[in-house]
């Protein structure tokens, strides 16, 4: 159940001269990936690469997370995470990969736990439609956030404290579970406060790397996902991760590579899985690889304007929106497939029409061998052009694999933080925005921010038609 990458298609000697990856100048790079290895184990654990830890030391944790997830399987028939970002992505990807793509339309009897929801907006027309479907008085709230602050997640947060308190009084704190800091934030004291029930986010776990911490886990364990599988995957991947020669270490090849691909002008990063199951892992990749990699300074404070763009994609239906794009444009992307080796379901096409062979000669194949080819063809038609691409194959979509797919991206990160020599661990260009936001509604504190913003220049009508 290994997962497998192939980076075949990353290389000159298939894209054509100038148009890949050379063998020498992989080669070139094998100093660096050693280094680029030996930092972040030196680090392993600490700081904020604390999630590297997370797939050994939950024990405890996870037998907590299981008995909650029991109980509220028990009395509830819709749980909801309230969260943004890191507290978000994961819970949505790990639930869309490892459950049946219509879940939450399943009868309750075949359902493996409640009806399922991330809310991870604050558009009010979307507040009310999730009001409209749920039964509060039925429904366990998640508020997940790592800094305890955040003001979508906070106000959405509001909302529901208010109604569950009006619809069941005291009962109200059995309807919250917050999941955040253990010694900081604003979400802590409101829950010991309240009596909400608490898991806690690893201090040196930053959002985007909190999948496989009480972040993800619970969530994961409410409907019915072996979370115990999905850490024992993430471990798998680590020990994988813990040679420091890049030709056996698959998320240390990857960097290497991608890092190269920068310095070739392919500063798009095209995340294509073929499989329905796996379309929310390019939204978590993508937050992971932007907010990470997306950097104004290096480490040494020196102005670089860093970082690869993610952009997500979904074969086979987007062979029929961007491939034209990738196959035609410029030479500025790098596309990962995602590949599933066996899927969970063989559909087999009707015969038929048989008076009409452009259509009759798909009947009798399999669907499988359908997405199968259509993925072939489209990595042939990009490598045709000279285009880069690999591929990484999910023997089967499982808690297992997920669990290493999930923590390969998370070193590959951790990777091209050292190769870009920044930090991959914070986001200080969100902060603006964030405070911007907090004058504009009139934190208190934020009075100077105010005035800047009042200051701005006006916006000239000419401009505006
Ligand atoms: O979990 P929190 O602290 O609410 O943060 C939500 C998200 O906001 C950010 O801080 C900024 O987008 C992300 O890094 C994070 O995942």
């Amino acid at each position: 159940m290994r997962m497998r990458v192939d980076f075949n298609y990353m290389m000159e000697e298939f894209t054509g001269a100038g148009r890949g990856i050379a063998k020498s100048a992989l080669e070139a790079k094998r100093g660096a990936a050693l280094a680029a290895h030996k930092a972040v184990e030196l680090k392993r654990g600490k700081g904020w690469l604390e999630w590297m830890s997370s797939p050994y030391d939950q024990g405890e944790v996870v037998k907590e997370i299981n008995a909650m997830a029991a109980d509220i399987r028990e009395k509830n028939d819709y749980f909801v995470v309230l969260g943004i970002g890191g507290s978000a992505l994961g819970p949505s990807a790990v639930q869309k990969a490892l459950n049946h793509i219509h879940y939450n339309d399943l009868p309750g009897d075949k359902r493996p736990g409640p009806i399922f929801y991330v809310e991870d907006n604050i558009d009010p027309e979307r507040m009310q439609a999730l009001l409209d479907v749920i039964d509060i008085k039925k429904t366990v709230f998640n508020v997940i956030s790592k800094s305890g602050n955040t003001s979508e997640t906070m106000s959405q947060f509001l909302i529901v404290k208010k109604l569950l308190e009006d619809a069941l009084g005291a009962d109200a704190k059995d309807h919250i579970i917050c999941t955040t800091s253990s010694h900081s934030g604003s979400l802590l004291p409101i829950a010991k406060k309240e009596g909400y029930r608490l898991l806690f986010v690893p201090d040196g776990v930053g959002g985007r790397f909190s999948e496989l911490c009480p972040v993800g886990l619970l969530p994961a364990a409410v409907c019915g996902i072996d979370i115990e599988e999905l850490l024992a995957g993430a471990a798998y991947m680590d020990q994988l991760c813990r040679v420091e020669d890049m030709d056996e270490n698959p998320a240390l090849m990857s960097a290497v590579m991608m890092k190269i691909a920068i310095e070739m002008g392919r500063n798009i990063s095209v995340m294509m899985p073929y499989a329905d199951s796996l379309s929310l892992m390019s939204d978590w990749y993508a937050q992971l690889w932007a907010e990470s990699l997306g950097k104004l300074v290096d480490n040494e404070g020196r102005e670089v304007r860093t970082g690869q763009t993610p952009v997500k994609s979904l074969g086979v239906t987007d062979q029929h929106s961007q491939v034209q794009l990738y196959t035609e444009g410029p030479f500025d992307k790098v596309l990962t497939f995602l590949k599933v080796g066996e899927y969970r379901t063989t559909y087999t096409i009707s015969e038929g029409c048989e008076d009409v062979p452009s259509v009759s000669f798909l009947g009798g194949h399999t669907m499988n061998e359908l997405i199968q080819a259509e993925r072939d063809a489209t990595e042939y038609a990009l490598l045709k052009l000279g285009k880069m691409s690999m591929t990484i194959t999910l023997p089967e979509v499982n808690a297992f694999t997920v669990g290493q797919l999930l923590y390969y991206f998370q070193m590959e990160t951790a990777y091209m933080g050292e190769f870009l020599n920044i930090d991959a661990f914070n986001q200080p260009g969100v902060e603006e925005g964030k405070n911007a936001t907090y004058a504009l509604l009139g934190r208190p504190g934020y009075e100077e921010k105010k005035a800047e913003l009042d200051a701005r220049p006006p916006k000239k009508d000419e401009y505006i038609i």
